[in-house]
């Protein structure tokens, strides 16, 4: 492999399933979205260190952002950071390719520096502090911030960049991983959990990772117990251990397409305050533990309602895809789903509120749902909700490809917290991008 060539993973929105998706008794609806992370690799090069590789990551649109890692097959595989500066995300991602793939350093002593470029589109990082420079054939921001210091917007960075990173390093050492990246998918999958766990330091649900490999997908988790019983990385064991995980072990996991219908768009407000994710998840887990049995009583009807909800939109999608869009039935039935999904609404809602007043987890606060309330009388408007955790993050709508909310809520005080985000639905995950000398700067 010597080519240059770039790769892409999607943001996510988790509309249903937030808290429940942590056990794998129950399914999550995740879409995939317009915003993507992107890699750029360049053809193989020769660091003069004969008995090392290096990998070099750039991410140019934040300030210091750049971080190499020295790896030997000796020290099993353990990156050593050789920039000075730290990226946990890309380090996890180093150690499992290379403890996968196992690289004989005799096969590359003349290209054992592997140079990968990131980019990530707008809509992740809030743009205040930075400037729009034209990128190859892109417009993209530059920040005068770190990447930690940078304010997100929730759209899975790390995922995306943990899955797009794993894509392009792993294609140095399968050459015809490049264009078939569908045969490579449930490896890139595996392996970016378990980077991306690690990374962590605790371990998610992981459908950011799924969303970002896979796209918009019905999602049911793996047990955590698969990744917490590695041992550490540089254990002699790690790479089979790792390897019988990735290629072996039925993760119990379900993935199934799962987008919502193509007449209908995604809309995502991102709201001028935020909230932090764990701190949600412990207090609404010692709610749960401490008021059984109500609180399971709580999540089967909030199960009850998302897989109400998922397969409403599958239904609708599917008669979508066999008829004339502007058919007769269609609207019909999109009249049908708004009445179905403002009942769902209303059922979340009402679970969503009782956890938050019994938990102190503010995950449906009253203004949020007044927020929701309001959406919901814009015209085309079918449903709204609060993605993911829920908090003050975000809100995001379903309405009719029509709706134009930007219009419709400009100078309207009710929405002035709200900023609608440039994103839409895309449900691939990651992917090969055909041209990949867009990304060089001119
Ligand atoms: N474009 C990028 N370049 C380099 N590192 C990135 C980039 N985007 C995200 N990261 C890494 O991911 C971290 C953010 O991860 P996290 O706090 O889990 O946020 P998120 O919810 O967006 O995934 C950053 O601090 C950085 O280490
Ligand atoms: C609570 C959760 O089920 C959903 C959190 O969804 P968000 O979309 O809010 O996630 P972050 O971007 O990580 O903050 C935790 C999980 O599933 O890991």
């Amino acid at each position: 492999m010597s080519e240059f060539r770039a790769f892409s993973a999607p943001g996510k929105a988790l509309l249903a399933g937030g808290y429940l998706v942590l056990d794998p008794k129950y399914d999550a609806l995740v879409v995939g979205l317009s915003a993507r992370m992107h890699a750029l690799a360049y053809p193989y090069d020769l660091l003069e260190k004969l008995d090392k590789f290096e990998v070099r990551v750039r991410s140019r649109q934040f300030k210091d952002g750049e971080w190499s890692y020295q790896v030997s097959p000796e020290s099993g595989f353990i990156p050593v950071s050789v920039s000075g500066s730290k990226n946990p995300f890309i380090e996890k991602v180093i150690a499992n390719v290379f403890n996968y793939f196992k690289p004989n350093m005799d096969d590359y002593c003349s290209r054992n520096l592997f140079v990968i470029d990131i980019f990530s589109d707008d809509a992740y990082h809030s743009q205040e502090d930075s400037v729009t420079r034209h990128y190859g054939s892109r417009n993209l921001s530059f920040h005068s911030h770190r990447i930690e210091e940078v304010p997100k917007t929730g759209l899975g960075s790390s995922a995306g960049l943990v899955t797009v990173l794993t894509t392009a390093l792993a294609s140095f050492f399968v050459p015809n991983l490049t264009d078939n990246v569908e045969g490579y998918r449930k490896v890139i999958h595996n392996l970016s959990q378990v980077a991306h766990c690690q990374a962590q330091g605790k371990i998610g649900s992981g459908f950011d990772v799924a969303a970002a490999a896979y796209g918009s997908i019905r999602y049911r988790r793996f047990p955590p117990k698969l990744i917490s019983d590695l041992p550490d990385i540089g254990n002699v064991n790690y790479p089979d251990k790792l390897t019988h995980l990735v290629d072996e072990v039925d993760w119990n996991i379900t993935i199934e397409s799962n987008c919502l219908p193509s007449g209908l768009a995604l809309w995502m407000g991102d709201i001028k305050s935020g909230s932090e994710t764990v701190k949600l998840v412990q207090k609404v887990k010692k709610w749960y533990d401490s008021h059984l049995p109500e609180s399971l009583e709580v999540y089967t009807e909030l199960d009850h309602a998302n897989s109400r909800f998922m397969d409403e939109l599958s239904k609708l999608d599917r008669l979508h895809n066999s008829h004339d869009h502007y058919s007769g039935q269609i609207f019909e039935a999109i009249k049908k789903m708004t009445l179905v999904a403002r009942s769902i609404r209303k059922s979340q809602t009402r679970c969503f509120r009782k956890i938050t007043e019994e938990s102190g987890a503010d995950i449906e606060p009253p203004v949020q749902t007044k927020l929701l309330d309001d959406c919901q009388t814009l015209e085309g408007v079918l449903t709204c909700l609060i993605p993911g955790a829920g908090g003050y993050d975000a809100i995001v709508v379903i309405a009719t490809q029509d709706a134009d909310l930007k219009t419709q809520t400009a100078g309207d005080k009710r929405f002035s917290n709200v900023q609608w985000l440039d994103v839409c639905q895309a449900d691939w995950g990651v992917r090969k991008e055909e041209e990949p000398e867009t990304y060089f700067k001119k």
